[in-house]
């Protein structure tokens, strides 16, 4: 069991890789969609009807072989494994997710992102296959102490403002796209439209050595804004991996938003999932609620006994990485990086005990 931290696209930086390497990291996931550039200052922020995670640039070069080499080899000068890329950019698979008129070309697009993940020795590419993306959250003092981080209230899962055209996963695309709103389709649909892009990027992964680690659906809503989700139950991780059986398809493990589902039980989620080998890394955080109403905390103070599900994983011999995903910031000069170090310094101090019991 490893432990790492998710950067994201701005924060891919030799002094936050020394950070990350001084708070006890091994490996780093890296975010190289350029959402929520203010995240270093001002955290996740809120989203709502008019609010997205802004305008992706759908920069080609970030994803070329050589990009993604020097990504990885500046990592390794600093004594850390870059372990996943986590999201693709909604510029390159939109028609993907929509079925659109682009599809096609978009899916050989995907392709060549992998095959160059694989080349450039990075095990993990993790997506969040979603419409509506990651979605609806309100900031507030919602952590001990005041301490400032992302919850989900009726009001946000109540509102089925209808996502309006160029925009997708939260993000936009087309600023320049006509008026109106993306068309209604049934979860059917949207399952048709997964088990497309698995059963086409799944054989270019296993050709590759990359595993695909899917994220659930954050919120776990069963609908937001009019659009169905995939994963918004704990059963449905079942369904997702059974749809193209694959060692190379896996899942980036939310242990926040499986919480947050209505249904299920994380703990015997966890040990169904390690027992399968399938799951690649997990987001390692905590939170207070479930849908339609949750607030994110400390790594501590939540709903979840972390040690008891270390044990579960320990059990089944995950050898995966925990990240801390995203943490409350804690009131200070660095609210980010304070709140990572302390989330990583519990992660050490837990992984460390459980793993010499
Ligand atoms: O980066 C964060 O902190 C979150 O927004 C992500 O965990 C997000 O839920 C995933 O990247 C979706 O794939």
């Amino acid at each position: 069991m490893k432990l790492g931290i998710g950067l994201y696209r701005h924060m891919l930086t030799r002094e936050n890789y020394r950070f990350a390497k001084q708070a006890g990291c091994t490996h780093i996931i890296a975010h190289l969609v350029d959402y929520f550039p203010t995240m270093s200052k001002d955290g996740i922020p809120a989203t709502d009807a008019t609010n997205n995670w802004g305008i992706t640039s759908g920069n080609m070069e970030d994803w070329s072989y050589e990009s993604l080499r020097k990504l990885k080899d500046e990592i390794n000068e600093e004594g850390l494994e870059l372990y996943a890329i986590e999201n693709f950019d909604p510029a390159h698979w939109h028609d993907v997710l929509l079925n659109g008129p682009r599809r096609d070309e978009q899916i050989e697009l995907l392709k060549s992102i992998i095959r160059n993940v694989g080349k450039a020795g990075i095990p993990v590419m993790g997506y969040n296959f979603s419409l509506a993306g990651v979605w609806g959250h309100t900031k507030g003092e919602f952590a001990r102490g005041g301490a400032v981080s992302v919850g989900f209230t009726p009001s946000n899962a109540n509102d089925q403002t209808p996502i309006p055209q160029g925009e997708v996963w939260n993000m936009t695309y087309d600023p320049q796209a006509p008026e109106g709103t993306m068309p209604q389709i049934s979860e059917g649909e949207l399952w048709e439209r997964y088990t497309y892009f698995l059963k086409e990027l799944v054989p270019v992964a296993e050709e590759t050595g990359v595993r695909l680690a899917a994220h659930p659906d954050d919120p776990p809503m069963p609908q937001l804004r009019g659009t169905p989700r995939l994963v918004y139950q704990p059963h449905l991780f079942q369904k997702m991996l059974d749809s193209v059986p694959s060692h190379a398809n896996a899942l980036d493990f939310c242990m926040g938003t499986v919480q947050e589902m209505s249904e299920g039980n994380l703990y015997e989620t966890i040990d169904q999932l390690t027992k399968q080998n399938k799951i690649c890394y997990v987001h390692f955080r905590n939170v207070i609620g479930k849908v339609p109403e949750y607030r994110e905390v400390f790594v501590d103070e939540g709903d979840i006994d972390m040690i008891k599900a270390l044990r579960i994983y320990k059990k089944n011999n995950f050898d995966g990485v925990f990240i801390p995903d995203h943490t409350p910031q804690i009131s200070c000069n660095a609210p980010w990086h304070a709140g990572m170090a302390y989330a990583l310094g519990y992660m050490k101090a837990a992984l460390s005990i459980v793993n010499n019991e």
